[in-house]
């Protein structure tokens, strides 16, 4: 079969309006249309390309990506594009970018720190980046007195950057602030006096984060003027006083609560934009299974395909509903902060790390999986499934390394219960700590596998768990005389219990959603069976944590596998209609296995004679190194 759509046959089995499901994916009707819009004018804009990425030499591939930033820019103020618009256009370039750190950190950071004098003498300058800037945190050792090292955008192309870095009055250490410090020379980019900046080097992938400049810089006496020291939260008089508003000093890191919820969001992005690519690619893909002569059967139909399959499909739909959930949450802090109430900054700061933690492990190994889904044509470049790994799994390490984050979130979690003694009770994500005693004896009741697909039932053993897990944590650190270092010896269990919790979370927003009103004929039921889905599989995965903690018994577990098995039949018919709702442009999936038209095999064996090295038939290096092997050879033979 040549041209056409390979994939209509399997777009008709769809239950459900795939154009309403566009919109609940996208947010709202708006969110949709400014992302269709936008998605289709990067994608036909041949100054876009990305597919030579891989094969570009790193100075190349850098110069590139300057061209396209530029590129974008222009573009932006030709267009009058709107804030919402110009960071879609961003996403849909699809290459990180020295402007990345400058919108998404190095803005945000002078917004959130710093006064308003501050932000009106910085904020125009940066959104009409006469100035760039990066975030610069991370030091080459530890402590903040070594090199600054891995900042992006910091090693070739930022002319400012946020520093961080401990303020010393008068011999007294006031900890880490942050300084808008100017690198580099307004005029011919030269770095200015006492200041060393350079590239850290070529990292994980060919193409792929290499686009960005991480840098290290070092200062030597530089001085920074006094005003350039972010004063929202503390600040230092003309004369070298030291003092602080009235705000916790914990604002200082509220940059990161930030970049983490928008962390989330990115999450079922990329985690979707893979699923999206193995999803097709397995309903194209026949191997084995034919009977009577008929067409052999199609890899999407496999059970086992199916299992490793459909709960990555399910995550990212929870993903993008757990993260719109933590916009609204962000906001409302924003809002609450602004009204000097600081009450929910705690919760935002343990929801946003540990959320970016769990839904960036499962993006990074959900990317991998994908590719062994697509067998040996996911190896290939070209199946865009290696850079999209090589660019994401940073994302485990980067905004805080996800243990480190998760240990935050156990903390959070010790601190919670042990207030419930003083009668505090506990409010939004962990308001079932409330019924902590009901949950610590509370039984399961679920008899057939159907129980299992009830709302109540699900959010009941995952809160089951959570607790118990919480609690043996807390039972266990009180046998410690020093808390510290029961922290420390526990720090594996409370992990466990922080991940527990967290699962909570995007399982117990997963429901809230459904709950909601969701217009579009079948779509409310799509998403009901996605939910099911990575709960059960949650569940399945694991039922260890379940079983010994006593919230359901063996048969229940097993009673939750067969409900899960069923769940993923009801999902089969609509998995391409499921990953169309991403509305995905081919040129944003850069995959072939993906393509929306599902013609694989000729797009293959096309790129495949593109490819350099099929320049020419006889390849460069074959006169110097194997022709004279190939003598050799015949010499011997002929002895
Ligand atoms: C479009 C975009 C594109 C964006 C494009 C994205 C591209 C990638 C960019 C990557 C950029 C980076 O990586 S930038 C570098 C980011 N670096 C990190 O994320 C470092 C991760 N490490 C941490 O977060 C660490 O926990 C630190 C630094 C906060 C630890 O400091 P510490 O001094 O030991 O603090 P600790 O005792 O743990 O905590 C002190 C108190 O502060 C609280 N606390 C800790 N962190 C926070 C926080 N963020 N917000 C509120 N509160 C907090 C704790 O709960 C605790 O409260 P209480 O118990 O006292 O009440
Ligand atoms: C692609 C990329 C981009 C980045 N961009 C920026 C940027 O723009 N600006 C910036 O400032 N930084 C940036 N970073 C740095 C990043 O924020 C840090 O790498 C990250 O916060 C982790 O810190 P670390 O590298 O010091 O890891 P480490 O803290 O050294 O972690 C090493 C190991 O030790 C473990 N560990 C560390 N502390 C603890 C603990 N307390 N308890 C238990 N285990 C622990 C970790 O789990 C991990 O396994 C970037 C990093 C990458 C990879």
């Amino acid at each position: 079969m040549e041209g056409g759509d390979h994939l209509a046959h399997e777009r008709k089995k769809a239950q459900f309006d795939v154009e309403a499901m566009k919109i609940v994916w996208a947010g709202s009707r708006h969110a949709f249309e400014v992302s269709d819009r936008i998605s289709k004018l990067v994608a036909s804009d041949p100054a876009f390309r990305k597919d030579n990425r891989p094969m570009l030499s790193r100075k190349e591939l850098f110069k590139n990506t300057l061209r396209k930033a530029a590129y974008a820019w222009k573009r932006i103020i030709e267009l009058r594009l709107s804030e919402e618009e110009a960071s879609k256009l961003r996403f849909y370039v699809d290459e990180p970018a020295f402007t990345d750190l400058h919108w998404g950190m190095f803005l945000p950071a002078i917004k959130g720190q710093g006064t308003e004098e501050q932000q009106q003498k910085w904020l125009p300058l940066a959104y009409k980046m006469q100035i760039i800037g990066c975030y610069a945190q991370t030091e080459l050792g530890h402590g903040s007195n070594s090199s600054k090292w891995w900042p992006g955008g910091l090693g070739k192309i930022s002319t400012h950057a946020v520093v961080y870095a401990r303020l010393i009055t008068d011999g007294q250490d006031h900890g880490v602030h942050g300084f808008i410090v100017q690198l580099r020379s307004l005029d011919d980019h030269s770095p200015l006096p006492g200041i060393t900046v350079g590239d850290i080097g070529m990292k994980f992938g060919n193409g792929a984060y290499n686009t960005m400049d991480n840098g290290v810089l070092r200062f030597d006496h530089v001085r920074i003027p006094r005003d350039q020291m972010l004063m929202k939260v503390s600040q230092v008089s003309r004369e070298g006083k030291y003092s602080q508003s009235n705000v916790p000093r914990q604002l200082v890191y509220g940059t990161m609560v930030f970049v983490r919820q928008t962390i989330v969001a990115d999450a079922s992005c990329a985690l979707s934009r893979a699923v999206c690519i193995a999803t097709r690619y397995s309903a194209v893909r026949r191997q084995f299974g034919s009977q009577n002569g008929g067409p052999e059967t199609q890899v999407i139909d496999y059970k086992t395909q199916q299992s490793r399959l459909f709960p990555l499909l399910a995550s990212a739909y929870a993903f993008r509903f757990v993260g719109e959930w933590l916009k609204w949450l962000y906001t409302d802090v924003t809002q609450r902060l602004q009204a000097n109430d600081f009450s929910t900054l705690p919760e935002a700061h343990a929801c946003t790390a540990g959320l970016k933690s769990l839904t960036t492990a499962a993006t990074a190994d959900g990317i991998e999986e994908c590719r062994k889904l697509c067998g040996g044509h996911g190896y290939l470049c070209s199946s865009g499934l290696p850079e999209l790994f090589a660019v994401y799994v940073p994302a485990c390490t980067y905004e805080g390394d996800n243990t480190v984050l998760l240990l935050q979130v156990a903390r959070f979690l010790v601190k919670t219960l042990s207030q419930l003694g003083s009668g505090k009770q506990p409010v939004g994500t962990t308001a079932y700590m409330g019924q902590v005693e009901h949950l610590m004896q509370c039984h399961c009741n679920v008899q057939k596998a159907e129980d299992w697909l009830k709302p109540a039932v699900i959010l009941e053993a995952f809160e089951a768990r959570s607790a118990r897990m919480s609690v043996a944590c807390a039972k266990n650190l009180s046998k410690f005389t020093n808390p510290e270092e029961g922290f420390a010896e526990l720090s594996g269990d409370l992990v466990e219990a922080a991940i527990a919790h967290c699962q909570l979370i995007i399982v117990s927003k997963f429901i809230e959603k459904l709950q909601q009103d969701i217009p579009g004929k079948g779509v409310k039921q799509q998403l009901g069976v996605l939910c099911n889905i990575y709960a059960l599989f949650l569940l399945h995965k694991h039922q260890g944590d379940f079983l010994s903690t006593g919230c359901i018994t063996p048969k229940q577990a097993y009673l939750a596998n067969e409900q899960l098995r069923a769940l993923y039949s009801q999902a089969r018919p609509n998995a391409i209609a499921l990953v169309d709702a991403f509305n995905y442009t081919d040129h944003y999936l850069g995959s072939i296995l993906g393509c929306y038209d599902g013609n694989v095999y000729p797009k293959l064996y096309e790129a495949a004679w593109k490819d350099p090295l099929n320049d020419s038939v006889v390849p460069d290096g074959y006169r110097e190194y194997i022709w004279p092997m190939l003598k050799q050879q015949l010499r011997t033979a002929r002895l």
